[in-house]
């Protein structure tokens, strides 16, 4: 194997372990940075996104026009094109699906905190002043729902974010379920992808029903505040296989 053959095999611990020998970043690298990554990138990269598809699930059981209109988009796309999995290669056609799981991070950031910053020098923002090294927490769960950005913000609406260039990249910041600057989320592209892949499969594979006789209207919402914001109550759903019917 060259040493681009090498280079292209290997993963992330590797990549650390190197980072380790080469004793070159000017700070100590040790096996306790490198378990901290991974436990990092553990954490942080699997409960966020499975929080979004729950409430995605949560909500559009909440709402059956957005459930069905979801459905029919990846039903239409994925069937048209005769396959029976959703995969990747469709993943950017769902542009209704894009909306729902963007709406869902507006209601529902899974980082619902960020993570704190510390201001180096003392800052007067909008007449507050804020004094150097204050521990400053970006609330981005009340930033999603703030009245004076958001047109009715407590309801579950996809279609607000059609004709708009406002997304969760970091540059609006009335919306930013990922963080914004040096140390926003590194996992946007990926968390989001992953949810979407999910969600469409559920969504082309089956029918979903609230378990218990429980109606639309009815479902609980109410949120459990941790670190990562999930729901308080188990969301309790039933599949109905879908089968395609060829016209
Ligand atoms: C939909 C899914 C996700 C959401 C909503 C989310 C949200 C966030 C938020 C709000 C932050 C703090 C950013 C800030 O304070 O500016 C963050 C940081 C971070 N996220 Fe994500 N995340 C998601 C997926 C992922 C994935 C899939 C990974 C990795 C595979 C990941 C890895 C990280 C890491 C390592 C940090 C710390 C970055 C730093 O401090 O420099 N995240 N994430």
């Amino acid at each position: 194997m060259n040493d681009e053959e090498e280079e292209e095999d290997q993963d992330l611990v590797d990549f650390l372990l190197n980072l380790k020998e080469n004793k070159d970043l000017g700070f100590p690298f040790t096996n306790v940075e490198i378990k901290s990554v991974i436990f990092d990138i553990l954490m942080a990269g699997t409960n966020t996104w499975n929080a979004v598809i729950e409430w995605a699930l949560s909500e559009m059981l909440k709402n059956p026009r957005i459930m069905k209109k979801a459905q029919d988009e990846v039903r239409q796309l994925v069937f048209n094109g005769k396959g029976d999995i959703v995969d990747e290669a469709c993943i950017n056609q769902l542009h209704y699906l894009q909306l729902v799981v963007t709406e869902t991070l507006r209601l529902h950031p899974s980082g619902p905190l960020n993570v704190p910053r510390e201001n180096q020098e003392t800052v007067v923002i909008q007449g507050y002043r804020i004094p150097a090294k204050t521990k400053v927490i970006f609330n981005s769960w009340a930033i999603g729902r703030d009245p004076n950005h958001w047109t009715d913000p407590e309801t579950f609406y996809p279609e607000r974010f059609l004709n708009t260039c406002t997304d969760y990249k970091g540059l609006h910041f009335q919306f930013i379920p990922f963080g914004a600057g040096r140390r926003m989320c590194p996992g946007v592209h990926y968390g989001t992808t992953i949810a979407k892949l999910v969600l469409a499969n559920l969504l082309y594979h089956f029918d979903w029903e609230l378990a218990n006789g429980v109606k639309p209207q009815d479902l609980d919402m109410e949120e459990r505040l941790g670190l990562d914001l999930r729901r308080k109550n188990d969301l309790v759903i039933i599949p109905i296989p879908y089968h395609h019917q060829a016209a």
